[in-house]
């Protein structure tokens, strides 16, 4: 079935308010997801000016649109109607990518394209489909972030890159001015994000989704907004890591990237579809030191062996996505998003799972992030965790010189972040960071603020590693990463074999496997192993599996969905060395 057969249905169920655009496009069988998606949300942002073309048109009653007629053509499924048909159809057609690639089923548009031309520039002469211009302004308002994957290269080499393409880098700026000057950058500036380093940013509707460099990974295309929550937990190289609902990755290969790929991180998504992507965000960024698995995070002990030692934990769990500037529009939930009761639902689900992280035995950094703008599910859920764990927790004042943060009249406000699509031209997100009381954790504490400190923690986009260059020419990603990690964890294992009288089987055994859905980490094949001898990670999975059936707290009791697309993401701040500290400065970036 076509793409736009896919799209069909879920215009349907969207309209009548079914269900959430992601919820049907991910519960969908559509190969491409992300196409899919796409095409649905451009679609509904025209679907006016489509209505009015289809009714002008009466394309519905032309030839070749009824039932026996389509079937002659190409197979549509019985239960496609074809309203929702035409839309996509000529969504494409007269606003996207054309219909090229349509195959066959492009013959009911095009048959008619004189009629369906003609009307679409006598309504645009009649002023009667002005909105779409509107739409596509508002669209593309923000900017284009970028984001420097530091495991393949520098920042240096992808600025060189894209001044040889003449791009002009704009430097000459009072950093304070930072937004004002991102709000009136010209056609070929761009800037480097003076919080976030390996960030840049190109004027708004810049598209890089075919360039070369995000093709091979070097770069990733992410919001400046979601790169926050990575930067702000900022896990040495050499540590281990819990990302608690990862998928699709932009923030485990921002993770990856801080700790150079030492040490290491688990990821955990209840969602196998959306892990492929995140394994594909891996293969292609040549992340090393992350275990896929696809679970329940709340079903996950923290006691047992491969979570006891974990001490960075990122929760970026699904929210209702009300801070996405681009979902603020008609069409997608945003009644949805905002329904009281929706909310608490959200928040609840959200507190657990961030006391669950909270309850990791070695923990001693948790930052809390979602892209939503509801205090039910930031303040609220932080003010709520923040009492319950203040005995061994307190919040960390992050950022000191960053002037938005949390709503007023909770505890916890000046100790959480918000970011506003009006003011940082970003994503509305919010970022909240439990540290371990007795823990620095290299910042500022609560207690520990005073004025004058205020403006020395300010880190800069001066603290990058230097990574290997770039080769000459664009360079190809690595193919089939979890192929060839298997491969060496064979080897590897093959010389262990001669010595090993190990009773455990060691991290570096686990691999993650290319299997039918790209995300179980790999079984080991020895039967012959007992659960007492079970490696870290199918430890964690015997137990999540145990634990599904009696945990009353699962996530999935508590049905919670949505969002789970913040997925305009990036990396960031690559520690100079392990041992020096962050550079400071003294500059108000917002
Ligand atoms: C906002 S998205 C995460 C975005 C991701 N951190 C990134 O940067 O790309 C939320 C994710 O949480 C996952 N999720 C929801 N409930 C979960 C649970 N109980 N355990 C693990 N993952 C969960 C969803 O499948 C979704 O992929």
């Amino acid at each position: 079935m076509s793409v736009y057969q896919s799209a069909a249905r879920i215009l349907k169920d969207a309209l009548e308010k079914k269900g959430a655009v992601k919820t049907l496009v991910y519960s969908s069988d559509e190969k491409d997801k992300r196409k899919l998606f796409a095409l649905v949300c451009e679609t509904l942002k025209y679907k006016t000016s489509l209505f009015k073309i289809l009714k002008e048109t009466n394309l519905l009653n032309t030839y070749g649109w009824n039932e026996e007629t389509c079937k002659e053509v190409f197979t549509v499924s019985d239960d496609i109607d074809y309203k929702y048909l035409a839309l996509p159809l000529l969504y494409d057609y007269l606003y996207g990518k054309g219909l090229g690639k349509a195959g066959r089923i492009r013959s009911l548009i095009t048959k008619h394209k004189g009629l369906v031309l003609k009307t679409f520039s006598k309504l645009k002469t009649e002023k009667e489909i002005s909105d779409v211009i509107d739409h596509k302004v508002n669209k593309s308002s923000l900017p284009r972030y970028v984001r420097v994957n530091t495991l393949k290269a520098t920042q240096d080499d992808i600025i060189n890159r894209f001044q040889q393409e003449g791009w002009f880098l704009k430097t000459d700026y009072e950093p304070s001015l930072y937004c004002k000057v991102l709000k009136s950058l010209t056609e070929s500036e761009f800037l480097v994000d003076p919080v976030i380093p390996g960030l840049l940013a190109f004027p708004p509707g810049t598209d890089f989704h075919s360039h070369y460099l995000n093709d091979s990974g070097a770069v990733i295309l992410q919001d400046r907004a979601s790169c926050f929550p990575a930067f702000i937990l900022n896990p040495p190289p050499g540590s281990h890591v819990v990302d608690c609902c990862a998928a699709p990755g932009n923030k485990t290969t921002q993770l990856a990237a801080i700790m150079n790929n030492e040490g290491k991180i688990l990821a955990f998504d209840l969602s196998k579809e959306r892990l492929v992507t995140l394994q594909e965000f891996i293969n292609k960024g040549e992340v090393t030191n992350t275990t896929v698995r696809c679970a329940d995070f709340m079903t996950i002990d923290p006691t047992i062996k491969g979570c006891e030692s974990v001490e960075y934990i990122l929760v970026d769990p699904s929210c209702s996505g009300s801070g996405i500037a681009e979902r603020r529009n008609e069409l997608t939930d945003d009644v949805r998003s905002t329904a009281k009761k929706r909310l608490r639902k959200l928040s609840r689900f959200q507190s657990l799972l961030l006391q669950h992280a909270l309850s990791f035995p070695s923990a001693k950094k948790v930052v809390y992030s979602t892209c939503s703008v509801h205090e039910e599910e930031n303040e609220q859920v932080v003010e709520e965790v923040s009492q319950k764990f203040q005995d061994k927790f307190q919040l960390e004042y992050i950022l000191p010189e960053w002037t938005m943060r949390g709503k007023d009249g909770y505890n916890c406000s000046k100790f959480c972040l918000r970011l506003d699509t009006n003011q940082h031209f970003t994503n509305g997100f919010f970022v909240a960071c439990f540290v371990l009381k007795s823990e620095n954790c290299n910042s500022q504490l609560v207690n520990d603020i005073n004025s004058e400190q205020l403006d020395e923690d300010m880190p800069t986009n001066n603290n990058h590693k230097k990574k290997r260059k770039l080769s000459p020419s664009p360079s190809p990603s690595r193919k089939d990463n979890g192929i060839s990690d298997e491969c060496e964890v064979k080897k590897e294992k093959k010389s262990k074999k001669k010595s090993k009288k190990k009773k455990h089987l060691s991290d570096d055994e686990e691999s993650i496997e290319n299997n039918q859905t790209h995300v179980e980490i790999k079984k080991h094949t020895k039967k012959k192993h007992k659960k007492k001898h079970l490696s870290d990670d199918e430890e964690i999975k015997e137990h999540s599996k145990k634990k599904k059936k009696k945990n009353k707290h699962s996530s999935k009791n508590l049905e919670v969905s949505e969002n789970e697309d913040d997925n305009v993401e990036i990396d960031s701040s690559i520690p100079k060395n392990k041992k020096k500290k962050k550079k400071k400065s003294h500059l108000i970036y917002e």
